[in-house]
């Protein structure tokens, strides 16, 4: 699924109303109709008191096609409107007139404090204040009565994007935006809706469609593209009935340094489970009894150092690599990276002090094969491409440097975004009990076993976020999150193998019953 700009759906919208001969009225009552039907579905005639606050916008039209539904299938509905200007827009007014055709009233209008009405803390609140236009934050009383509508508890459903923030820009003031329970996106949800800073303000969120033109979103270069299941089952090639182990390639992860071997351990297990035929792992010498012993199946070279890798000396050709996890950034470990970075023809994922290595040693950068995948969490990349002032800035930077460069960047998060050129891929999988110590080490095996089953870099890289926070998901089902550990998601990448085609089957099921 793509995600567009604020700009580019209200292109969508013009476009979609010029070639398919309709009013721009025809699509916000589509739009509010859809809302309805979501809200009819789960309320089925309740009498629960529902508030609508529209504002003066499109997205405030949009509450009033809903109030209208609402009120003419019998619902108790009560529609305000944050009467902040008096530039109303052409089809909020024309729907201002219907509701007043169907209800016989006016919405109440409010224009300061005291206008705000009651709230029970059972009834249901609309949020239709603002929508993708808004153009400066919410002041005065209108951030009053964000602040008042956050004061309830009742549940609030956002319309389009919970009002006082950006689609595709960061946050000017955290104190003026609906803490929305819900929000319903149309056509596709928005970039804020998957960074940090403002994610945090859409807890949960679906999109509906409101049929803008195929045509329009299918041509147009997104902000950003999401993965999700439909995406993740593209990219799944299926094993060969006569294949041997040789078919499925030979990963090197390079890790480990004394009091760091588990990261070898957690990465060379995470690339056997992700179907890499072979695996080896390179360690200075104190890991290799350790190795042998956690990861019977994996076979150990080791370093000429006991305690840190100085020299990667190989027999073998790898068909992938995963270096960097703990392996430390003192200097002769920097030299034998720069032996390996020029040397080495496999595709290679970067990680963890490796990517220290780099920040420290910028000309490095430069001997990089490419394509290179690069899995910096924020402290890592904020070494790689310097600080930013929002998450907006930090995607820009990213993308810069994965172009300058010809590397491929994993920004590892709640919601893991793949940057190259200038594109971007949104992981929708994981959770937070992922955030524990050694769950990157697995992300970076599992990706080298995707490469080294053939999966090109960027397929390889989405894939693997995705099927990493799947088997993060998996595991959740029996331990929770806090017990949620690194070795569980290892655990668990065979079950979210099995999740791919999960429904599938269920409907095959029932297709034959
Ligand atoms: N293609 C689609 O996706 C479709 C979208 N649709 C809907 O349209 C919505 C977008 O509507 P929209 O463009 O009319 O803008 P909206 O968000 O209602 O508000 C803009 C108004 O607020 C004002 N204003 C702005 N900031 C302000 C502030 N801080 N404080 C005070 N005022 C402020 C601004 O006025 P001005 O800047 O001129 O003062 C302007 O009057 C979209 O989210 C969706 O719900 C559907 O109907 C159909 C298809
Ligand atoms: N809140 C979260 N939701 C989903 N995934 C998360 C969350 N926190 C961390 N993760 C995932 O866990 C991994 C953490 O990686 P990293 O910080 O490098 O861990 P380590 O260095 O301990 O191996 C990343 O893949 C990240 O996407
Ligand atoms: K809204």
């Amino acid at each position: 699924m793509k995600i567009f700009s604020a700009a580019q759906l209200h292109e969508a919208d013009k476009i979609t109303t010029q070639k398919h001969n309709i009013t721009q009225l025809d699509l916000m009552e589509r739009a509010g109709t859809q809302i309805f039907n979501w809200l009819h579905g789960r309320m089925q005639g309740a009498q629960v008191p529902v508030h609508i606050f529209c504002g003066i916008g499109n997205n405030g039209g949009d509450g009033l096609v809903v109030g209208r539904m609402l009120h003419e299938h019998g619902y108790n509905v009560k529609i305000y409107i944050a009467n902040f200007t008096d530039k109303r827009s052409k089809c909020f007014l024309v729907n201002y007139d219907r509701v007043k055709d169907v209800t016989k009233n006016w919405p109440t209008l409010m224009t300061s404090e005291e206008d705000f009405p009651e709230i029970s803390p059972e009834d249901i609140i609309i949020d239709a204040l603002f929508g993708i236009g808004l153009n400066r934050p919410p002041e005065g009383w209108v951030k009053k009565l964000i602040q008042y509508i956050n004061s309830t508890k009742s549940f609030k459903l956002s319309i389009d994007i919970p009002s006082g923030m950006y689609a595709d820009k960061a946050l000017d003031d955290p104190e003026a935006v609906v803490r929305a329970n819900h929000t319903l996106a149309f056509q596709a949800p928005k970039l804020s809706f998957f960074l940090p800073e403002t994610g945090k303000f859409v807890p949960y969120f679906e999109v509906l469609e409101i049929g803008l033109d195929p045509e329009y979103l299918h041509t147009t270069e997104p902000l950003a593209q999401i993965i999700a299941k439909p995406e993740a089952q593209q990219f799944y090639k299926q094993r060969e009935k006569y294949a041997h182990k040789g078919t499925y390639g030979h990963t090197l992860v390079i890790a480990g340094s004394y009091g760091k071997i588990g990261a070898a351990v957690l990465s060379a297990k995470a690339s056997y489970k992700t179907g890499s035929g072979l695996v080896t792992a390179f360690v200075p010498e104190c890991g290799y009894t350790v190795l042998q012993t956690a990861v019977p199946e994996a076979m150990t070279l080791t370093d000429k150092e006991d305690d840190l890798i100085t020299e990667i000396k190989l027999d073998f050709e790898p068909s992938a690599i995963a270096v960097g996890m703990g392996i430390g950034t003192k200097a002769e470990t920097v030299r034998a990276l720069e032996k390996l970075f020029t040397t080495t023809k496999s595709p290679m994922v970067i990680d963890a002090d490796a990517l220290n290595c780099i920040s420290e040693n910028k000309s490095l950068l430069e001997k990089l094969p490419e394509l290179s995948i690069l899995t910096p969490h924020p402290g890592e990349l904020k070494r790689l491409v310097g600080d930013w002032k929002d998450d907006f800035e930090k995607l820009e930077k990213t993308k810069a440097f994965a172009k300058q460069h010809n590397v491929i960047i994993i920004v590892k998060g709640a919601n893991t975004i793949v940057a190259i050129e200038n594109r971007l891929y949104i992981n929708t999988t994981g959770n937070p009990g992922m955030a524990t110590g050694g769950s990157g080490d697995v992300l970076s095996g599992m990706i080298a076993g995707l490469l080294s089953q053939g999966y090109d870099p960027l397929i390889a890289s989405v894939f693997a976020a995705y099927l990493h926070g799947s088997a993060g998901n998996q595991a959740t089902h029996t331990l929770g999150f806090e017990a949620l550990t690194a070795s569980d998601i290892v655990e668990h990448i065979g079950a979210a193998f099995l999740e791919l085609f999960a429904m599938k089957q269920e409907e095959d099921k029932n297709k034959n019953a």
